[in-house]
């Protein structure tokens, strides 16, 4: 089974079947037909990839009802912390933070679905990011969360000197301020 939970409904490990030889690898990054057989039925219509030098911190962000997107992520060259926080203020794992390292060593991918925060920093020397998304942009209904939020206290494992953060983040509002209609 290709996916693997991650105790928060809908966040799931996707990770591919890799297909070694003599000459490298191969493997099919995203599979509709695969995605609908585990019940992932999100239809994606938007290609992102941004490049980040080590340090960057990139979010946390998302888009607000009614352009939530969901995004299944995947690092095409070097090793992130992928960072997803559960906005969903009904759900039981509300304000819950889930981490994962994805690189291109591991190639595993993170679906995060609607009603998480997203963001990453990076931890090699440069990281290049892809991610599909179910909802096109939608620059009027962006939220976010300030990355070294008191009560999230995230683990970036980046030391504070490093970080590399835009000022447009560390305008980014605290958890319990940030606006939220999940
Ligand atoms: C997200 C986005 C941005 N842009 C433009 C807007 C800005 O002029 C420029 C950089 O945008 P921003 O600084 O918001 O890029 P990131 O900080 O990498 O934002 C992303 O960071 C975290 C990790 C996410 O999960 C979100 O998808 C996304 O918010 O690209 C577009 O034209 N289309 C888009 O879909």
């Amino acid at each position: 089974m290709p996916f693997v939970p991650t105790g928060l409904e809908g966040l799931l490990v996707f990770e591919p079947r890799v297909f070694e030889d003599a000459r490298g690898y191969f493997f099919e990054a995203y599979n509709q037909s695969v995605f609908n057989q585990a019940g992932v039925h999100d239809r994606f219509i938007q290609d992102n990839q941004s490049y980040s030098t080590y340090g960057v911190i990139r979010g946390l962000h998302y888009q607000l009802q009614p352009h939530a997107q969901c995004k299944l992520v995947r690092v095409l060259e070097g090793t992130i912390l992928d960072v997803a926080v559960d906005m969903r203020k009904n759900a039981a794992t509300y304000g819950t933070v889930f981490t994962i390292e994805l690189s291109t060593a591991n190639k595993k991918q993170l679906l995060i679905p609607h009603g998480f925060a997203h963001g990453f920093s990076v931890l090699s020397q440069a990281a290049t990011v892809l991610y599909k998304c179910d909802a096109l942009y939608n620059k009027e209904s962006e939220g976010g969360v300030i990355y070294n939020d008191p009560d999230l206290a995230i683990d970036w494992k980046i030391p504070e000197k490093d970080v590399i953060i835009s000022d447009k983040d560390l305008l980014l509002p605290s958890f319990k301020n940030a606006i939220n209609n999940f």
